[in-house]
């Protein structure tokens, strides 16, 4: 369809984009591309992915799963992330705060380190775009990964040329009760992870009680 006179009024306009995980902010044609490239990935998961219906919070979250599948190497994330900035540039954002959380992948020799260092240096000079990063803890990991996660944002923030700025605290909400029973995605053991992320002088972002769910709350 052609676009209307107050879609490329609100397409121009210079946003502020403050909430974007970088693989929740993959696009229809980078995705396409994505399972193009690993077509080893059976057929129904690319349908339920491309399908665009309505989905439960549970199913938010599988579909992350299928995308982390897809998106397993260095060089995966530098076309998805290279891809995201540019389409929020092309829709008027002039700032962007990207959030991900950083995986390890033993069979593409992807570490936690290269993840980050991949996505720091996907800004592209010619896009009018001003990108941060926000390194993601998986609340569901637990405690341990929080803290080596907390200390790896550390380091990139002290290196990092202003690129690394913060700390989000995320994962699936409607897992908290099997996190809660392994005694690791309760928000009160991962308090002393978001403290020492705090006083190094990252800022957070926390996301919290999305569900009606003991555990998702600090107390
Ligand atoms: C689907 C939807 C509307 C959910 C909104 N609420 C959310 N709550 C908690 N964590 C989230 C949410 N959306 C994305 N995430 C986090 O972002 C990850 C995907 O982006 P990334 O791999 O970190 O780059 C997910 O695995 C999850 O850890």
């Amino acid at each position: 369809a052609m676009d209307t006179e107050a879609d490329l009024f609100y397409r121009q306009l210079p946003k502020v984009e403050l909430h974007a995980h970088l693989n929740g902010s993959v696009s229809f044609e980078t995705m396409e591309t994505l399972i193009k490239r690993k077509p080893h990935l059976i057929e129904h998961r690319m349908t339920a992915i491309l399908s665009g219906q309505r989905r439960a919070l549970h199913e938010c979250f599988q579909v992350f799963k299928v995308i982390h599948q897809l998106v397993d190497s260095e060089e995966d994330i530098l076309m998805v992330a290279k891809a995201v900035i540019q389409e929020f540039a092309a829709d008027g954002v002039k700032y962007l705060e990207l959030r991900s959380t950083p995986r390890e992948v033993t069979e593409t020799g992807l570490t936690k380190q290269r993840y980050i260092e991949t996505i720091r240096q996907c800004k592209r000079e010619e896009v009018d775009i001003d990108v941060r990063f926000l390194v993601a803890v998986d609340r569901r990991h637990g405690p341990e990964v929080a803290m080596d996660t907390v200390k790896l944002a550390e380091d990139f923030l002290l290196s990092s040329d202003g690129i690394v700025v913060g700390l989000d605290l995320s994962g699936d909400p409607t897992e908290i009760s099997i996190s809660l029973i392994l005694q690791v995605g309760h928000g009160k053991y991962l308090l002393s992870a978001l403290e020492k992320a705090k006083n190094c002088g990252l800022k957070l972002a926390l996301h919290l009680s999305e569900v009606r769910a003991h555990g998702n709350v600090f107390y």
